[in-house]
């Protein structure tokens, strides 16, 4: 066919290369995952994720602020629980005034109109930072999602538009829609982690919220019995589907950079939107390496971001929504 066709006709300048571009990132795309402490004036950074803050409820408000007029329109908020009110059986997870309770509210309150998804899990409620209930050893599935369904019933109820279920127990999607139907929720979302792998990127995340499964006897070490092997992609298929039948409406691959590949084919076979979590670890990696001057942060950041895009993410939640969009704007 040389010299008829010539690729490079197509990327000669700027304004070809946008006319003929495939994937673009827009603010549209993301949900912004949020820290959230007790207190009054915090504003605490994570040690292991540098640029990245804990912040307490009055705080919180200038935050989403911030973010919807930067036209990000999706929180997903997480709590760092005290130390003595975590339990086996993450009681606190369903006070109705306890603080992803009081944060709902207050991020609705702040902006009504933001799109607010609750992480729906055990382990910051955890006294050994699990995801489940433990008994002899054993993290107990379905006593575990019958805590989910009520977990997720509370968030409904303080006004959580999205809960997303981030444990993977099985059976837990149906729990949950079937209690949230029950009690009139229909509205209410599930954006279910249906692909989470046991995956090593999320050690800074663990300092964020100091859920790490705790090293003590009868304590499972790791969450390897209820996260998928890394090594498996058929598993991710079959747990996306399953979460698909029990009634999840978005359904999710994390983490995202070492799992394209799942994303990809889960978009090919899903007629559901499909989310990725860009994880902590991915987050530390790249600031650390820029931090050294090693990398080139804002280019690598936004390669990352349009990389997971292009491989089937219709939405990202991602550390680096914010400084994204002020990039792309
Ligand atoms: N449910 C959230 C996580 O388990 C970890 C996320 C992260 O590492 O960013
Ligand atoms: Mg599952």
């Amino acid at each position: 066919m040389f010299p008829l066709r010539r690729n490079r006709r197509l990327r000669s300048n700027e304004a070809i290369r946008s006319l003929v571009r495939e994937t673009i990132i827009s603010p549209n795309d993301f949900i912004v995952p949020l820290f959230i402490v007790e207190g009054k004036s915090v504003k605490e950074e994570i040690a292991s994720m540098p640029g990245y803050y804990r912040y307490s409820l009055d705080l919180i408000e200038k935050e989403v602020k911030e973010l919807w007029g930067l036209g990000l329109k999706s929180v997903l908020l997480f709590v760092k629980v005290p130390e003595n009110l975590k339990d086996n059986a993450g009681t606190e997870a369903i006070n109705p005034e306890g603080l992803m309770q009081r944060a709902v509210k207050t991020v609705k309150n702040a902006v009504p109109e933001m799109l607010v998804m609750t992480d729906v899990a055990l382990d910051p409620y955890s006294s050994f930072g699990h995801d489940g209930v433990i008994a002899d050893g054993k993290i107990l599935n379905d006593d575990t999602t019958a805590i989910l369904a009520e977990m997720s019933l509370s968030h409904a109820k303080v006004g959580a538009d999205f809960v997303a279920p981030s444990d993977m127990m099985d059976g837990r999607i149906f729990e949950i829609r079937s209690l949230l139907e029950d009690e009139g929720f229909h509205d209410t979302g599930i954006m279910s982690y249906s692909a989470k792998y046991a995956s090593a990127f999320y050690g800074p995340f663990r300092d964020a919220l100091d859920s790490a499964p705790v090293d003590a006897q009868e304590v499972p070490k790791d969450k390897k019995t209820y996260q998928m092997d890394p090594s498996n992609r058929d598993e991710a298929i079959r747990e996306t589907m399953m979460d698909i039948d029990e009634g999840a409406d978005i359904v999710m691959v994390k983490p995202g950079l070492c799992y394209l590949d799942i994303v990809r084919d889960i978009k090919n076979v899903v007629n559901v939107p499909v989310s990725v979590y860009q994880v902590s670890g991915e987050y530390a990696m790249i600031k650390a390496a820029s931090e050294k001057g090693w990398l080139d942060h804002d280019a690598v950041v936004l390669e990352q971001l349009t990389a997971i895009k292009r491989a089937g993410a219709d939405m990202i939640a991602s550390y680096f929504a914010k400084e994204a969009v002020k990039l792309i704007s």
